[in-house]
């Protein structure tokens, strides 16, 4: 009874605004400890009918009189009334009483002044109105006890399901319920505590909260609202979208939109405890408490918890609408910025990267991340993933043209074939042929592919080495082939780049003719041949099956005229048409730098009609026609469908497979070239994770995704080669297979790199190298070069990649070149090489090989014996200077052969 005595006078004080014995509340905390056993869930547990006829029933009596009382002092009536009373109390709703177990009065332990100024900041708030308790504030409990309100813990719990939490009486729910008091039959992601009526998904909040519409959130009473409310403290009944903390009257007046919490006759959306908009006089009362309420702690807490409540409802409610607006599908290249993913996929950068950092990458929107990474991303987005060419992404729009106007064109047709099969001899054979049929007039030059007239019908050529055009197209996802010509030396038969190009035609879907060449040659067998072919699906017609096979030489000029007659006959079944009258469409075929002309490219046309003064895009480049020529050097106005023509007016050298597309004005071709440069600068990382290396070879092993390792050998001499290649060979397993796509002798060329680019093989070098042009290839494409001197290191580090035990690497650094530009005899001493360093310097200590100028193969490894500037010896020789160079036991060099010095670093591999 003391402690009631306590209390009431607590009320009385506070309801006069003296805060001097606030203390008082405080000593509640410190209750008895059998009165705290009682109210505690374990005890109420034991004795559950107990617990709800002990002497607290009695202090809840004296508590709602104590609280009506002051209430009534207040002018704020009791009990549920009409809500056109001017009270907070009466505003609020009736409601029907739930199937509520018996309550017990919880532990009091907040400050009484701060209930009645308003005060609802503690979430587990409560004020009655069902169950016949009358109105007035009642019932309010600390956080930490659950749910002191309504403890039934002997009531059988309605079944849940997973997430809910909180103590008390809790009817049938949701998941991802959370909070204490007594909650009704409820819809899932509520949360909160006190009594909250039957409600809708999305409700958070605690204290007292009548049916509600869903995605409301927020403490203290709130009447029954529409959806899309938050905020704490009392809050009348309210339209939609209005959140706030603090007292809140009906706000039916009031616009949709209000936050903040209440306050007396203040203006909506005004951040202090007010009068209810649109209940006229409340407002003295409740105004009167205005200061107590914005000098309490529990102000703040109410505060905080607004805008807590607020927040989270605005973040849940934008994720909500930020994840309709993500797309099904996306394209993107093999990287991607953080920023244009985000666009990609209708979300803010910070979402994005806030997810990427969820999945362990420290990312900014400038970031790029990879195809992968994106992938997964998107994935939670419930968005796929395309990954496409850079071209793809900036595709440059069709024009829409009359099926009428559609032409049957030229076949085009590339001839591909095992290493000196003949395929140059062909091609060569094939032209001069027309060219001494009077074609000749302008200056013959070789641009990569020609058109050549027969009595059938045009058909256009594709005159550069089989593979590298072929191969280089595909691997930049060009298709410009109609049909292939695969050309097989009768007397060698099927090789591995026969069987390469078949398989090449076989997955560009492109149809293939048999050339069985050099048939003049008494070793020549064509039916072996015939034979070979047929075990890889090329089956002759005359055997049954559907590959036309044509017997030529042509080196003698023999069955070329039937090889082009079955061309053209193959042409008309495949039928391809194209429209003269549209804008020209086509692919480059090569181009270089011109020194006269800046860059030029020959230009397949595939579609249209490309006439000089046209603006266009080649791959990343812009330009306009300059002037045109053909095969011959004529000079040209316009060029059709399936003509190749050498254009100049470029601003930058294509790559060739690129793209070219004749577009409006020079403005749209600058625009779509920035965009494809900007595109090709975020991938130029992209290779480095995909290629193969002998480094990342055993953990893509690992991960499954290399099931055959392809190697391009390239050595000094043919001997070489083929032991190099039954070595490796050799280490085929069952998981991994090694298989030699190319083999060939001299330096390793750019169409080495081009295979390797577009198969992800690897290139040994062998007692051979790849010049500066090609070595500047290989490192765009990403292409590991591994030279070696030792067929025994050769075998045992693929192996030992194929395995994953590497020995720590040697890294051979190049320190410098030296150009030999005089050779000095000295008898019994031996020849001296006099020399310039071209680039970084030599060292009397340095490994030095010589590299023949003619053929670009290494001719010698070993160390420098003497090294000499002027007559002094000494220990190195920088760029520019000259210098003389005694090798240890070589002589055999000649003035123009270069001298690289390195040095060998042992470096641990990091798999
Ligand atoms: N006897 C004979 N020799 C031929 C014939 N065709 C080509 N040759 C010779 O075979 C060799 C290789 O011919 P190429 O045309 O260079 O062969 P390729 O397939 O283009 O060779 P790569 O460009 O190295 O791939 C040359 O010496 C030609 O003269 C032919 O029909 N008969």
């Amino acid at each position: 009874m003391e402690e009631q005595k306590s209390i009431k006078e607590t009320l009385q004080q506070g309801a006069s605004g003296d805060k001097t014995k606030k203390k008082l509340v405080i000593k509640k905390k410190a209750a008895p400890a059998d009165e705290k056993k009682e109210s505690s869930p374990s005890a109420q547990s034991a004795e559950p009918v107990k617990a709800t006829s002990a002497p607290s029933s009695d202090k809840k009596k004296d508590l709602n009189e104590l609280i009506r009382e002051e209430a009534k002092r207040q002018g704020l009536g009791s009990g549920p009334q009409a809500p056109s009373q001017a009270s907070p109390i009466v505003s609020r709703p009736e409601r029907k009483p739930e199937p509520q177990p018996e309550r017990e009065r919880p532990p009091m332990d907040r400050k009484p002044e701060s209930i009645l100024s308003g005060d609802t900041s503690s979430p587990n708030y409560r004020s009655g109105g069902g169950q016949g308790q009358g109105g007035g504030n009642q019932g309010y409990f600390r956080k930490e006890d659950r749910n002191p309100i309504v403890s039934r813990p002997t009531s059988p719990r309605p079944q849940r399901q997973d997430g809910q939490g909180g103590g008390g009486y809790q009817g049938n729910r949701g998941p991802g319920q959370g909070g204490g008091g007594y909650q009704g039959n409820r819809g899932p992601g509520q949360g909160g505590g006190g009594y909250q009526g039957n409600r809708g998904p999305g409700q958070g909040g605690g204290g007292y909260q009548g049916n509600r519409g869903p995605g409301q959130g927020g403490g203290g009473y709130q009447g029954n609202r529409g959806p899309g409310q938050g905020g704490g403290g009392y809050q009348g009944n309210r339209g939609p979208g209005q959140g706030g903390g603090g007292y809140q009257g009906n706000r039916g007046a009031r616009p949709i939109g209000q936050g903040g919490p209440g306050g007396a006759g203040r203006p909506p959306g005004d951040a202090s405890f007010g009068a209810p908009g649109g209940l006229p006089g409340a407002g003295g009362a409740s105004g009167a408490k205005k200061k107590v309420f914005d000098k309490e702690k529990g102000g703040r807490e109410e505060n905080e918890n607004t805008k807590f409540f607020k927040q989270s409802f605005r973040k849940q409610k934008a994720q909500a609408a930020a994840l309709a607006a993500v797309p099904k599908e996306i394209s993107i290249l093999e990287n991607i910025q953080v920023g244009e993913i985000a666009k990609k996929l209708n979300l803010k950068p910070g979402e994005v990267i806030s997810k990427l950092m969820k999945m362990g990458m420290m990312v900014t929107i400038n970031n790029v991340i990879d195809a992968e990474t994106a992938s997964i991303l998107a994935d939670d987005y419930g968005c796929k993933v395309k990954i496409v060419s850079l071209y793809d992404e900036t595709v440059i729009e069709e024009e829409k043209d009359a099926p009428e106007d559609y032409i049957t064109r030229p076949p085009v047709v590339t001839i591909m074939g095992h290493v000196d099969h003949g395929k140059t001899k062909l091609l060569d054979t094939i032209r001069s042929s027309r060219v001494a049929e009077g074609e000749s007039g302008g200056i013959t030059q070789h641009i990569g592919a020609y058109q050549v007239e027969t009595e059938r019908g045009k058909i256009a050529f594709l005159d550069t080495p089989g593979h590298e055009a072929f191969t280089s197209m595909r691997a930049r996802g060009a298709s410009v082939t109609d049909i292939v010509v695969l050309v097989v030396a009768a007397d060698d038969g099927v090789m591995p780049q026969t069987i390469e190009a078949i398989n090449h035609a076989k997955e560009a879907e492109v149809p293939i003719i048999v050339a069985v060449n050099k048939i003049d040659l008494p070793a020549a067998n064509p039916e072996k041949v015939r034979q070979e072919l047929s075990n890889y699906g090329l089956q002759p017609e005359e055997w049954g099956g559907t590959t036309i096979f044509c017997e030529i030489s042509a080196k003698n000029n023999i069955g070329i005229d039937k090889l082009l007659e079955m061309l053209l006959i193959q042409a008309e079944l495949l039928d391809h048409k194209a429209n003269p009258k549209r804008k020209a469409k086509g692919t480059i075929v090569e181009a270089k730098l011109d020194p006269g002309r800046g860059a030029v490219a020959t230009v397949l046309i595939q579609n249209g009609t490309l006439r000089v003064g046209d603006a266009f895009v080649a791959g990343v480049h812009a330009g306009r026609v300059r002037a045109m020529y053909d095969d011959l050097g004529h000079s040209i106005r316009e060029a059709g469908p399936s003509f190749p023509a050498l254009v100049t007016g470029l601003d930058g050298v294509p790559d060739a497979g690129a793209p070219f597309d004749v577009v409006i004005d020079d403005k749209e071709a600058r625009s779509i070239s920035h965009s494809r440069q900007e595109y090709e600068r975020l991938g130029q990382s992209k290779n480095a994770a995909t290629r193969v290396t002998l480094d990342n070879m055993s953990e893509i092993i690992k991960q499954g995704a290399l099931k055959e390792l392809k190697v391009i050998i390239k050595a000094d001499v043919r001997g070489s080669t083929e032991a190099v290649k039954e070595a490796l060979e050799k280490l085929s397993t069952a998981d991994v297979r090694l298989n030699v796509i190319h083999a060939g002798t001299g330096a390793i060329v750019d169409s080495d790199i081009i295979l390797a680019s577009a198969s992800n093989a690897i290139v040994i070098g062998f007692h051979t190298r790849a010049n500066p042009k090609t070595v500047s290839l290989a490192e765009k494409e990403k292409v590991e070069i591994k030279y070696y001197s030792i067929i025994y290191d050769v075998v045992n580090e693929v192996k030992a990649s194929m395995e994953g035990m590497l020995e720590p690497e040697k890294v051979e650094n190049v320190i410098g070149k030296v150009e030999i530009r005089d050779v000095f005899k000295i008898s019994k001493v031996g020849n001296i090489a006099g020399c310039m360093v071209k680039s970084g310097k030599v060292t009397k200590q340095a490994h030095v090989r010589v590299i023949s100028s003619e053929s670009g193969e290494i001719t010698w490894e070993g160390k420098i014996k003497n090294l000499k500037r002027m007559k002094d010896d000494v220990a190195d020789v920088l760029t520019g200077f000259e210098c003389g160079i005694l090798l240890d036991g070589f002589n055999d060099f000649s003035v123009g052969d270069e001298i690289e010095a390195y040095e060998i670093r042992e470096i641990a591999r990091k798999l």
